[in-house]
Formats: structure tokens, sequence, C-alpha cells
């Protein structure tokens, strides 16, 4: 059943590397019955999904459908948003994410999470990805300078953009293009050397060079974290991610509409045999 669409998806530039996907791989989060409703709107129900170690994992679905509210529940990040409340159950690791005695900021530290549009620091290069290792050191003593700058280097070369910076780190990081800016970003994240990196949509504000620069760079993260994605594209998510989850927005009888995942799988059967028939109908772009 594959669509015209599914098949140019496939097909695209970069032809996806075939993997095969072990099920016995590390389940790093486990959502059961997941819901999140903000004041008395639930935004999305009823999701049951896992996340696997090293794998990159793709929310797609149309606007509305609670793809960022599932993500921001990943590191608690929908604590921090007035009227949010989280049942069901959230485990990383095997833990309770939300269980008693979990740090919201420590949880944040492992999880870390790049967003749709670049937000660096009004410092400089450097300061910016050394701002987390220094926040770290400063609860556990200071960390000496050179440590300090291998640090810096280590997570600016991560994000592919040490080569572009490494002469002028004291410059502003407002002062680097979009692209290079949310590979600042991705360089800040990394420099605390988190598990898991959450990506909201992180190439929509940036040209197709930028994207290609992102795109491969979650290719290569993947080798040492876990990455959870929400992206609008579905070609990106054709193209970089491992296991796609497809969500959907229901309108009940008063009219309020509720997220809900309608289809999980590997992405090469998600975009080529999707087994509902709205998975198809997105993929193929006859709704959404
Ligand atoms: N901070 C918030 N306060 C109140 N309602 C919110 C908040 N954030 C999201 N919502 C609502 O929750 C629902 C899901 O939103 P969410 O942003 O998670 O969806 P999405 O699939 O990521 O959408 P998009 O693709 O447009 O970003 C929507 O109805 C939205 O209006």
């Amino acid at each position: 059943m594959a669509t015209g669409l599914s098949t140019h998806v496939t097909a695209r530039r970069r032809p996806r590397r075939t993997r095969t996907l072990p099920d016995l791989a590390p389940v790093v989060f486990g959502l059961a019955r997941l819901q999140v409703s903000y004041g008395r709107h639930r935004a999305v129900r009823d999701v049951t999904m896992t996340v696997h170690e090293r794998e990159i994992t793709a929310l797609i679905g149309p606007s509305g459908c609670g793809k960022s509210t599932v993500l921001r529940s990943l590191n608690r990040m929908n604590d921090l948003v007035p009227g949010a409340r989280v049942s069901g159950r959230v485990t990383y690791r095997g833990h309770d994410l939300y269980g008693p005695g979990v740090d919201p900021i420590e949880v944040r530290r492992r999880i870390g999470m790049v967003f749709q549009r670049p937000t660096p620091f009004a410092k400089s290069i450097y300061d910016n990805v050394a701002y987390g290792p220094r926040a770290a050191a400063g609860r556990r003593g200071r960390l000496r300078k050179a440590e300090l700058d291998d640090r810096v280097e280590e997570a600016l070369t991560g994000a592919a953009l040490w080569d572009e910076v490494k002469d002028k780190l004291k410059s502003s990081g407002l002062a680097l293009s979009g692209g290079q800016q949310q590979r600042l970003c991705i360089a800040r994240a990394i420099a605390v050397r988190p598990d898991v990196m959450l990506m909201d949509e992180p190439c929509s504000a940036l040209d197709p060079v930028a994207t290609a620069k992102i795109e491969d760079l979650m290719l290569r993260l993947r080798h040492e974290m876990t990455i959870v994605i929400v992206t609008h594209h579905m070609h990106q998510a054709a193209r970089v991610s491992d296991r796609t989850a497809f969500f959907t927005a229901d309108t009940d009888s008063e009219g309020e509409r509720h997220g809900r995942l309608v289809e999980y799988d590997a992405t090469e059967k998600i975009f080529n045999r999707p087994a509902d028939r709205r998975t198809e109908d997105y993929i193929s772009g006859r709704f959404g």
C-alpha cells in the first residue's frame, strides 16, 4: 500500500540506512496511558509507547495533536506550564519520572532539550557552551580552566560547529546565523553530556542547507544518545528516525479536540505499510 508520497519519501536524496530495530534495545522511556491536560482541556490522552536507547524516535501528526505536549512530558518541562497536569505513567530507565523525590532539575540535566527557535544566551559562544558545565561544577566545586576549555571544544565539535567558531569563541552567540545558533544550542545541550536529547521542531526556522546539517548531526549524535524529535516534516522523520509515532486529534461531542496516538512502529513500516488508514491518509497528504 505504498503511496506515491511515501515512495518519494523513502527515495529522497539521502537514502535511509536500513537498520534492524532490536526490540531488545534498552527501553529509555516507557509511557503508559499518558494523559496531559491544560486546565480542563485534555490535550492528549491514552499514549502508550516505549522509546529505545540510541534510536531516533519521531513524533508526527497534524497541528494541535499533542506532539510537543508529549515531548515536554519526557523531561518534566510541562511542570513549568501553568495549569498543566500529567497523569498515567512515564518511566525513565525504569524509574517513575514523576515519582516522589525525583528532582526535575536533575531530570532536565540528563534529558536535554532543543527548541523550535534557536535560543542562545546573550553571551559569548564560549560562555553559552560553558554555562551548563559551570553550573554543574558549581555544585561540586570549580572546574579548572583547561577542563572547561576541553568541554567547550568537545561540545562544539559534537555539534559540528567547532571549525566555524574556533577563532571567535569570544564573539556573541547572537551574531551567528540561524543554523549556527541552533547548532550552538545543541552544543550547549550536549555540553552537560545528557543521556537523551529532546528536539521540538529543531529545523522549522532553518533553510534547507542548515536543516541538512542538523539532520546529519542527529544521525551522528544518536551513536551517543537517545533522541526524540517532533517534526512537521514527514520527509525529515523518514530521513532520520528509526521509529515514528503518528498522532492525531479527535473532536468529541462537545467540540473539544483531544490528541491521541494512532500508530507507532518502525519508520520504514509507518511510511510504507501503515496499519491504520488515518496514518496512510496523513502521510499521503490527504489530511493534515
Ligand atoms: N501552554 C499551554 N496552555 C494551554 N493549552 C496548551 C498549551 N500548550 C499546548 N496547549 C494545547 O494542547 C493541545 C496540543 O498542543 P501541542 O502544542 O502539544 O500540539 P502539537 O501537535 O505539538 O502542535 P503543533 O504541531 O501545532 O506545534 C492544543 O490544543 C494546544 O492548544
